[in-house]
């Protein structure tokens, strides 16, 4: 029983890009479901619930006030994510956030902590990312929230967006390690610092490689572990993946991101997922979309190997 319901998959569309300030990450949504995610998870023996999009309003198109952009709608767009992932939570679903901007990944993980704290689970989170997205309003240097969700998961941010899993805290520092990163703000290294978060940047993805650092991340895992991967496609090099509003070269490439993907997959402990900033205005021919959807389908298990191992 178990096992069936947790083959399930529920895709849940938040189509805004109102955390950004970069246009077209709202396009997200239906660019994976034109690049097939749909069908390659049915291929893969996955039950999919295409939930269809979320409503909410406009992208307003304001500059920040007291240092944040769009925050009324930010928090009207995540209130709904939250109730969303926490209804297909409590179906027993595996929720794919398909984004968006990644300030989504607030009412995501905040929705997922609360049930892995009312389930007696443990929860990990893996932030595959150019960026740490650690800023907060005081040190954010563009007000875009989309810089700012782990911050908020661990309890600094805008009032408004901080304690929405029943804690002030979603997260503590050691619950997630930063995959990929490669971009990050002066004062957020600072906060980074202080907070003691986990960052396994590019330099140390190219000293000690994927491999090593997946298994580095991986080991102390058990049983009981949820774990989610917030998947923001601008981790990877920009020569892979064009569609996305913030590019930073040098990221991994193509085999090191599905190394990364067929490890967590091995785990067998992922129980969610948000694939965000994918903008099919900045794309060529929808190539970003259908990274994502192949790189969705190896964290789901669909191996590129001959024979098993
Ligand atoms: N999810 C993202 N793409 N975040 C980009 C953040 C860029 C920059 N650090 C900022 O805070 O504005
Ligand atoms: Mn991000
Ligand atoms: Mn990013």
């Amino acid at each position: 029983m178990a096992l069936v319901t947790a083959s399930t998959v529920s895709l849940i569309g938040a189509p805004t890009d109102v955390g950004a300030s970069v246009r077209g990450a709202g396009m997200g949504p239906d660019a994976l479901r034109v690049a097939g995610i749909v069908e390659t998870l049915r291929a893969h023996k996955l039950d999919v619930i295409d939930r269809g999009n979320l409503a909410g309003p406009p992208n307003p198109w304001h500059e920040p006030a007291n240092g944040v952009r769009h925050l009324d709608e930010v928090v009207t767009w995540n209130r709904a994510v939250f109730d969303a992932v926490s209804g297909a939570l409590g179906e027993g679903h595996i929720p794919l956030l398909m984004g968006g901007d990644h300030s989504l990944a607030i009412g995501s993980i905040s929705a997922i902590a609360k049930h892995c704290r009312a389930m007696g689970k443990s929860l990990r989170v893996l932030w595959l990312d150019a960026h740490s997205d650690v800023n907060t309003e005081a040190i954010s240097p563009s007000g875009n929230l989309h810089g700012m969700p782990v911050s908020c998961l661990l309890g600094h941010g805008p009032a408004s967006l901080v304690g929405w899993s029943g804690q002030r805290a979603a997260l503590s520092p050691e619950d997630i390690d930063f995959i990929g990163i490669r971009s990050v703000d002066a004062e957020e290294k600072q906060a980074i610092r202080l907070l003691g978060l986990s960052v396994y940047d590019m330099r140390h993805i190219d000293e000690y490689g994927m491999r090593h650092t997946m298994t580095e991340i991986l080991q102390d895992l058990d049983a009981d572990t949820h774990l989610h991967v917030s998947f923001d496609l601008d981790c990877l090099d920009p020569l892979e993946a064009p569609g996305v509003g913030t590019r930073v070269r040098g990221g991994p490439t193509y085999r090191e991101m599905q190394l990364c993907m067929e490890m967590i997959a091995d785990t067998g402990l992922m129980g969610s997922l948000d694939v965000v900033e994918i903008n099919p205005a900045l794309d060529v021919r929808n190539r970003t979309a259908e990274l994502a959807v192949e790189f969705v389908q190896s964290l789901f298990g669909a191996s590129t190997l001959v024979r098993e191992r």
